[in-house]
């Protein structure tokens, strides 16, 4: 016994060496489609951590997902083994079952092909055989050939090991006689022996492998049947994108019949699904666009997905898409008008009698929020109403629902709906919420004191050179030379813009009651906190949008509404929206689990961390302090102006604060139609009486800030080109970065290798930038911010067109453009600053 189980132990070790040779193979691409071959491939899962010197494997990546050892082996079972031997005293077969019984396990014999099919069959009282042993010697009374394809044909005998006996003179034929065996569905060819120890050997290799073939199968059937319990769209393609499996949500709600199912990814999912398998990524979350048999419009769901490969090589993709469709499919089913009915009653809700006393009892407080007023309003609205008005109403209340209301959908544009997946993924990342960029990499968020500077600027002189002060007189003009200023003051343009604007334009000084020496110790320490490595959220970045909101400010509807507190408030919140900004977005510091975002519970990470920082860095030293001369009201005020805007950056409340903006100053213009629910293209007239409210002013300021935040898009081209250029590379290096220490890509098209920059553009000013710019042009009357977005829009269409597609590309395009050659480097990055060494 003891004998027996180091010889089981020592076989079961040379069987995973050779298991994992047989999945090395599939590397060098010499993978033969036998049976034992796959069998070997999956067995190379379960390899402990023990067994890794036996392969060479520091040139493979690590499978992504993991795959307990428990669910891959199951306990080895009693040995039980069918023969087939026509020949009824057959003393081979009387030595297999002897060596059966040595191994301590059992052996049946039966003499046909029917009777071994029977036997398979009969499994409820007959335990199923992990081995078959096949006389394969006497083609005229039993056709091996056809008995391996019939066992294999029937259900549930992947795992059993078929081993067929041969002749030695067969064996001995070729080198290649055991092929056709292997093609029939056997396992193993044994030459006729009559040793025991042979066969001893023999049915224990066998009996191994075909219990880890066992254990192996039962997981892929327990997790296939998890896949079908869940809500989630689940599908697993192969390589080609050929579906492998799609759980019964995936084929309940795209239409399909579970036993037909789409064959190939294409059939139900939009390009970008197929991009995104191939995009080398690991693990994504993008959304990907899906389509119902039934129904012409592809929907947008959210999507997680992963690539899985034992080997460099990818071998399955696993998409699994939020069910929000299937919610609805399911309510489409059932009666969906006594659904919606009872929707609009709040006691309908609640199914059992519990809740049902319990709203009751809600609905009797004095409590009502405004959206159950405005549900319940459009309730009664519905009575009596014509039966198409009271459609309208129940799709706006099913709406009015959902706890999301400002959560962006795409709209079903046709110019997307052909999907540019780059757009997908830009916008999508853009505006959700949760797991994204870290500051981790770079630089610790609690030492913000000790920064890295964005140049060597201890000791800096704010001294303006003749150049350097006739372009600062130009600071308010919409086409001011950013980049020129980054040039002449060697990558700090900041503080000098910054002093020019809020000292000299709008001297806030008087306002904060603070002197400009404050002021500039304060820009210099804030622009100290900008990451120059970043080729995007740098502090040029910060003195363009510092430069734009100084533009806006100077305009009429602004000056007569905005205090001198609150102008001041948002100059300063601008300068200040990025500080200490990662280069990588707020996803990325949850993905990476990076303090920040754990102090920041995944919520408005980045934006928070900016404020804040603004603060502490403006309180730590009287030097810098600009708020100190402020009573505590004042201060208190304007404190909160610049919070408010600097979180108002947030894009993941993007539509928010745009429909809250549209809604308030904008009406539609008469003439609403009854019964026309497509109003959009009705044209939106300003109304500015709201102004009179302070809440209003709120998203006035907020809107200000947003706009120009992203007004890069709205600036001359050869601006817009620079900046577009800019932030694709940071992106492109948060990619990167995601790859390299094995995160979520958060936008997998933003890959340099493949993404198509006018693209990204083009979707940037569809999707955000257009009716943003319309409603702020409007309000303060500043038609150019949609030209140069319609112009930039067209320019980037036709460098579409014309095949421009990377950042190289695009250079090519810059060089016909009146702009300083872009810097291939990012202006210097050396010096470490601390926060109070900055001189005049
Ligand atoms: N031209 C552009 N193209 C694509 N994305 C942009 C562009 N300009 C700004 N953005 C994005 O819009 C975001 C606005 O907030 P952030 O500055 O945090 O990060 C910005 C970028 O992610």
């Amino acid at each position: 016994m003891i004998m027996l189980a180091g010889q089981e132990a020592s076989i079961e070790l040379v069987q995973r060496w050779l298991q994992r040779r047989g999945s090395d193979d599939t590397d060098t691409g010499s993978s033969s489609g036998s049976p034992g071959a796959r069998a070997g491939r999956r067995s190379s899962l379960a390899l402990t951590p023990e067994d890794e010197p036996l392969v060479d494997v520091a040139n493979r990546s690590p499978p992504p997902a993991n795959i307990p050892n428990a669910m891959l082996y199951s306990p080895p079972e009693p040995l039980e083994l069918l023969c087939v031997f026509p020949e009824r005293a057959s003393r081979v077969c009387a030595a297999a079952c002897a060596a059966v019984a040595r191994a301590g396990g059992e052996a049946r014999s039966v003499r046909s092909a029917r009777d071994t099919l029977e036997a398979l069959r009969r499994d409820s009282d007959t335990k199923q055989p992990h081995v078959i042993v096949v006389d394969a010697r006497q083609p005229q009374t039993l056709d091996a050939f056809l008995l391996a394809r019939a066992v294999r044909g029937t259900k549930n005998t992947q795992h059993i090991i078929l081993i067929a006996v041969v002749k030695k003179s067969v064996y001995l034929k070729d080198d290649f006689a055991v092929l056709p065996y292997l093609d029939a569905g056997y396992n193993r060819i044994m030459v006729e022996t009559l040793s025991a120890t042979a066969w001893c050997a023999e049915v224990l290799q066998s009996r191994a492998a075909a219990s880890a073939a066992r254990a192996q199968i039962a997981a892929v059937a327990a997790l296939a049947a998890a896949a079908d319990r869940c809500r989630d769209l689940i599908a697993v393609t192969d390589e080609q994108q050929k579906i492998l499996l799609a759980n019964k949500s995936w084929s309940k709600v795209l239409g399909w019949r579970v036993e037909e199912g789409p064959k190939q990814l294409s059939d139900t999912a939009g390009g970008e699904a197929l991009r995104l398998a191939t995009s080398g990524a690991r693990d994504w979350e993008a959304p990907i666009t899906l389509r119902r048999r039934t129904t012409p419009d592809p929907v947008l769901v959210p999507c997680r997905g992963a690539a899985i490969g034992l080997t460099k090589s990818t071998s399955h993709v696993v998409f699994v898409c939020e069910p929000i469709h299937a919610l609805e499919t399911e309510r489409g089913r059932g009666s969906l008008h006594s659904i919606r009915r009872g929707s609009l009653d709040v006691r309908s809700v609640a199914s059992d009698g519990l809740r049902r006393t319990s709203l009751a009892k809600l609905q009797g407080l004095p409590l009502e929020a405004p959206i159950t007023k405005v549900i319940s309003l459009l309730s009664t609205a519905t009575e009596g109403a014509p039966p198409s008005t009271v459609a309208y109403i129940e799709r706006a209340v099913d709406m009015l629902r959902t706890s999301e209301l400002y959560s962006p959908q795409m709209r079903d544009d046709p110019k997307m709906r052909v999907e540019d997946p780059i757009a997908t993924d830009l916008i999508g990342a853009l505006l959700s919420q949760g797991p994204t960029n870290t500051l981790s990499s770079r630089r610790s968020s609690n030492d913000s004191t000790v920064v890295r500077s964005q140049t060597n600027r201890s000791n800096i002189k704010h001294k303006t050179t003749g150049q350097l002060r006739e372009l600062l007189d130009t600071a308010l003009s919409w086409d001011f030379e950013i980049f020129k200023l980054e040039e002449l003051t060697r990558g700090r343009p900041l503080a000098h813009l910054g002093l020019a604007l809020m000292a000299g334009r709008f001297d806030i000084c008087s306002a904060l009651e603070c002197d400009e020496r404050t002021l500039l110790h304060w820009l210099t320490i804030v622009e100290t906190n900008y990451h120059a490595v970043n080729t995007y959220h740098n502090s040029t970045h910060a003195a363009d949008v510092l430069q734009a909101v100084a533009y806006f400010l100077e305009k009429d509807r602004l000056k007569t509404v905005l205090e001198p507190l609150e102008a001041a408030a948002a100059l300063l919140a601008a300068a200040a929206h990025d500080v200490d900004h990662p280069g990588t977005s707020s996803a990325f510091l949850c993905n990476a689990r990076h303090p920040l975002a754990v102090l920041y519970n995944d919520v408005s990470v980045l934006e928070s961390h900016h404020a804040a920082l603004t603060f502490k860095l403006t309180l730590n030293d009287d030097r810098v302090n600009i708020f100190k001369n402020l009573e505590r009201d004042t201060y208190k005020q304007v404190r909160h102006n610049v919070i408010d805007m600097i979180l108002a950056t947030e894009m993941t409340k993007h539509f928010e604060h745009l429909a809250k903006f549209v809604n308030v100053f904008y009406a539609k213009s008469s003439g609403s139609k009854e019964d026309n629910m497509h109003t959009d293209q009705e044209p939106l007239a300003l109304d500015t009486t709201a102004l009179s409210l302070p809440e209003n002013v709120v998203l006035v300021k907020r809107m200000m800030i947003k706009c120009a935040d992203v007004s890069n898009a709205s600036r001359p081209q050869k601006f817009a080109f620079e900046w577009a250029r800019r932030i694709a590379e940071e992106y492109f290096l948060q990619t990167d970065e995601e790859k390299a220490k094995d995160l979520p890509v958060v936008m997998p098209m933003f890959d340099r290798a493949t993404c198509s920059i006018p693209r990204s553009q083009i979707g940037f000013i569809d999707y955000i930038i257009m009716d943003m710019m319309e409603a702020w042009a409007g309000f303060i009357d500043m038609p150019e911010l949609v030209n140069h977005a319609r112009q930039n829009h067209a320019r980037w269409h036709e460098l579409d067109d014309a095949g421009v597609t990377t950042l190289a590309d695009v250079r090519r395009a810059q060089r016909h453009l009146a702009l300083p050659a872009p810097t291939t480097t990012n202006p210097p990055t050396t010096g470490t600053t601390t926060t109070t060494t900055t001189e005049e």
